[in-house]
């Protein structure tokens, strides 16, 4: 599109002298900090000081080269020419000519303040600026500007609308099937929420199209400059599917950004991978908070349980198994009692349980030689009395004026005592029939061994989930084994908070890592070995010669692993493995992210948002989502019932109101269904007009084959750009081999390559993408499931130009708005 304001060629000249002058600097900059950084990695050894300086260098290092590489492209995109005559430009990142900061900075970064008014800046409220210049760059090559001058005698156009012309040739450029940031063009209301300095939960709702999943990853980069404690802590962004997250996976790399995790909720619990598939009911059942309530009382009927009869311990009644003398209920029920109101989760309660029951098994014990003890000394003073001893002995007492009454006790000491009480505990932790009945009694957990346990138990289940009736007990239940689905992943989670750490777990996990890591080294040690060993001939001569010392056998060189074994080179290379923040997090169960943002919010079961507030214990969450595209197992819901649990009110609404990916035809088809769908709610403004949508009907039988030679023809139309076929979830399979078999490369299956030039989805794995063109086949079959508005809303929201829907029957709901076509090769 070509500029409204057209500038002279030598304009355009003198934006490529400063642009060109501002990549001269970040050469500069580059250079310097990568042979810093070279210099940093040829250090080694030190104090553990030094060494984590090293680390908090190469981090500082790293991250800057990152954003110089990233700001490779686009590196400068704007500027502003105020009122009072100063001129900035806006970039990628801020420079500065010295590093002691110079008078005015070379580019200011798009976050800093003082860069705002180049997004929200209009001709009636214009923010001190008279003139918005958009530069446009391939490569460092400056090609285009587009000035606004924000005047309001010139009030003309869309005042809403920053920068219109470069907006709508973002709008408009054809998709590559990858996200890319829109630092250069973002808008008004965009920049408002990503800027917004709640420090809460701020949920931003928004039609499709509306730049959600753009704001929220610019807030991601947004607050991780402004708030640079959160780099610490780092961000964790959730998405719904592994494909979206590959979509949008170079933005913020793109922004400069490193210290961003990127995770579905199935990819949250460290060590496990989601690879099971399951009925849909499974899974929105296992969504449910009454699982929550199911699973602590799995948790607790693994505390002591009632039955404990059969655990090799004796019976309330006194009658003795000869297993564990004294372990009763009522010594169980008492030491679960004290364990549990530790509050402690159960295997760390684990220890206080042993502790009272070794405790009082111990006491008793005592208790019964102290017994047996008084027995023996009143016989003892039986005999003497018959004796008349004591008398002899308290007269001799009372002669040399001592107590006559202490006689009894000084005459017998003490039996037990507290010592003897922990020499007899000891003695008891000993014994192999003890520790058997207490692993039974309080068994220390996995998550994933409560939960295998508790699926694959009928009985253990109904007494855990009596508010679930059978038929839902039977969705739950399974053999054990054969992996875990991503409704699981919540579940564990739960099962691990309760838990609390499991020591056979962590000792397990600090001995895997120890021997990967000595492994590791062994394998370094042995490369040097071989190295050392091959030119044997010519090193003996050179050491000879040069006087290295002799050490093992005729052996003349010192090797490595002469003076280092496995272990300590493995504890070496741990302080010298520099792990990202992201890293670190996604190896963490229990880390704590700065800030979480989660897209396709409305999607998140409530066993997911439990998992999720974990990872967020400071509440700091942007949350954006569209209510109307909710697949929950509930439907479309409310922010508010979704957050109440959570957060009570404690969260901010904010709104996106502009499309910028549907043309004005297709949104007036897909608002048809949103009147059904969520009557009242105003659909999102389309930036731009485009093709009118289009409708064929055929026959059942006829679908798959009129769908591919569809999929063909409209490939062949749209050149250079995307399309997807989108079909119902259930009929994937079947309609991408289909369309697989008359274009060849389309893209398909659990994976697909979003950058083909044709790609068959169900719509779970469209949700959040965008394509040039969409074919939606079977909207029928896409209505009929639980949430099937929603999905046939998705499913039409998706094209950024062309949409084209094949029907079998009567066209449904909103579908019958579109032009109808008689045969394939009719194309609007
Ligand atoms: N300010 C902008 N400038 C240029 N393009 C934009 C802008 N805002 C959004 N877009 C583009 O609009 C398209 C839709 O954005 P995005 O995917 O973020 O919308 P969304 O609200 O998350 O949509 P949905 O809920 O339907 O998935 C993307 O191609 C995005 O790059």
């Amino acid at each position: 599109m070509p500029p409204r304001n057209p500038v002279r060629r030598d304009e355009i000249g003198r934006e490529q002298a400063y642009v060109s002058m501002l990549y001269r600097r970040v050469d500069e900059l580059r250079a310097r900090t990568s042979a810093e950084l070279a210099a940093l990695l040829r250090e080694s050894g030190g104090t553990a000081q030094a060494r984590t300086e090293r680390d908090a260098a190469h981090a500082r290092l790293s991250g800057a080269l990152a954003r110089w590489e990233a700001a490779e492209n686009g590196l400068c995109f704007g500027r502003l020419d105020l009122r009072d005559g100063s001129r900035y430009y806006i970039g990628r990142i801020g420079l500065r000519a010295a590093p002691d900061g110079g008078r005015d900075p070379l580019l200011v970064d798009w976050r800093a303040p003082a860069a705002r008014p180049f997004y929200v800046a209009t001709p009636a409220a214009p923010e001190g600026v008279r003139r918005r210049r958009h530069i446009v760059t391939r490569g460092r090559k400056v090609v285009d500007l587009d000035d606004e001058v924000l005047d309001s005698a010139l009030l003309d156009g869309d005042e809403d609308l920053a920068g219109e012309g470069a907006l709508l040739a973002a709008v408009n450029a054809g998709r590559t099937g990858r996200m890319h940031d829109v630092v250069a063009t973002l808008q008004a209301e965009q920049d408002a929420v990503l800027r917004s300095d709640h420090r809460g939960v701020l949920v931003v709702q928004g039609g499709p199209g509306t730049g959600k999943t753009a704001v929220a990853l610019h807030r991601a980069a947004y607050l991780l400059h402004s708030r640079p404690h959160l780099a610490a802590r780092g961000v964790l962004v959730v998405g719904p599917s592994t494909i979206f997250l590959t979509y949008i996976g170079q933005v913020l790399p793109g922004l400069g950004e490193t210290g961003v995790l990127l995770s579905t909720v199935g990819e949250l619990f460290p060590g496990v991978l989601p690879d099971r598939a399951e009925p849909a009911a499974t899974s929105a059942l296992k969504g449910r908070i009454v699982l929550a309530e199911v699973i602590a009382a799995a948790v607790r009927q693994r505390q002591a349980p009632p039955d404990t009869g059969t655990l090799r311990a004796r019976d309330g009644d006194g009658s003795d198994d000869g297993d564990v003398p004294g372990l009763d209920r009522d010594v169980c029920e008492r030491a679960a009692r004290q364990a549990r109101a530790t509050g402690l989760p159960h295997n760390e309660a684990r220890q206080v349980f042993v502790r009272e029951v070794t405790g009082q098994l111990a006491r008793r014990l005592a208790e019964q030689t102290r017994r047996l003890a008084d027995r023996l000394e009143e016989e003892v003073a039986d005999v003497l009395a018959e004796a008349d001893i004591d008398r002899a002995v308290r007269g001799d007492l009372a002669r040399l004026g001592g107590d006559p009454e202490g006689v009894r006790e000084a005459a017998v000491p003490e039996v037990v005592d507290e010592a003897d009480v922990a020499t007899v505990r000891r003695e008891l932790l000993a014994e192999p029939a003890v520790r058997t009945a207490l692993d039974a009694l309080w068994p220390e957990l996995t998550p994933r061994q409560l939960l295998a346990e508790l699926f694959a138990d009928p009985d253990l289940l109904a007494r855990a989930a009596p508010g679930l009736d059978e038929s839902e007990r039977a969705l739950l239940t399974r053999a054990p084994g054969g992996g875990w689905s991503p409704a699981d992943i919540p579940l564990l989670d739960e099962a691990a908070e309760l838990l609390g750490v499991d020591g056979q777990a962590a000792r397990a996990r600090t001995a895997r890592a120890y021997a990967r890591e000595s492994a590791y080294a062994q394998e370094v040690l042995d490369l040097t070995a071989d190295a050392y060993s091959g030119d044997d001939g010519d090193t003996c001569g050179a050491g000879g010669a040069s006087g290295t010392r002799g050490t093992t056998g005729t052996r003349e060189t010192l090797t490595p692993a002469d003076v280092l074994d496995a272990g300590h080179l493995a504890a070496r290379h741990r302080h010298t493995a520099h792990r990202t923040v992201a890293e670190r997090a996604a190896a963490d169960r229990t880390w704590a992210f700065g800030h979480v943002i989660v897209d396709e919010a409305q999607e998140l079961s409530q066993m997911a948002w439990r998992l999720l507030m974990r990872r967020c214990p400071g509440r700091s969450m942007t949350l954006v989502g569209d209510m109307a595209q909710s697949a929950g197992a509930e439907g479309v819901g409310s922010w508010d019932r979704l957050l109440r649990p959570h957060v009570g009110d404690r969260w901010r609404l904010a709104q996106l109101t502009v499309n910028y990916r549907t043309p004005a035809e297709i949104m007036d088809v897909a608002s048809g269904l949103l009147a059904t769908l969520a009557p009242g709610t105003e659909p999102p403004r389309s930036v731009r007009t485009g093709v009118p949508p289009w409708r064929l009907r055929t026959t059942g039988g006829a679908l798959p084959t009129r769908l591919a030679r569809l999929a063909s023809r409209e490939a062949g139309l749209l050149g250079e750009g995307r399309l997807a076929v989108i079909v119902p979830d259930r009929r994937t399979g079947e309609l991408a081999a289909a369309v697989a078999r008359s274009v060849p490369g389309a893209s398909f299956g659990a994976h697909p390559d979003l950058t083909a030039r044709v790609v068959v989805l169900g719509v779970a794995q469209a949700k959040g993408l965008e394509f040039d063109s969409v074919l939606v086949a079977d909207p029928a079959g896409i209505l009929a499931t639980p949430h099937g508005h929603s999905d046939l809303y998705v499913a039409l929201t998706r094209a950024t130009q062309r949409l084209g829907v094949l029907h079998t029957g009567p066209p449904p709901v909103a579908v019958d708005r579109m032009t109808h076509r008689r045969d394939d090769e009719a194309a609007p």
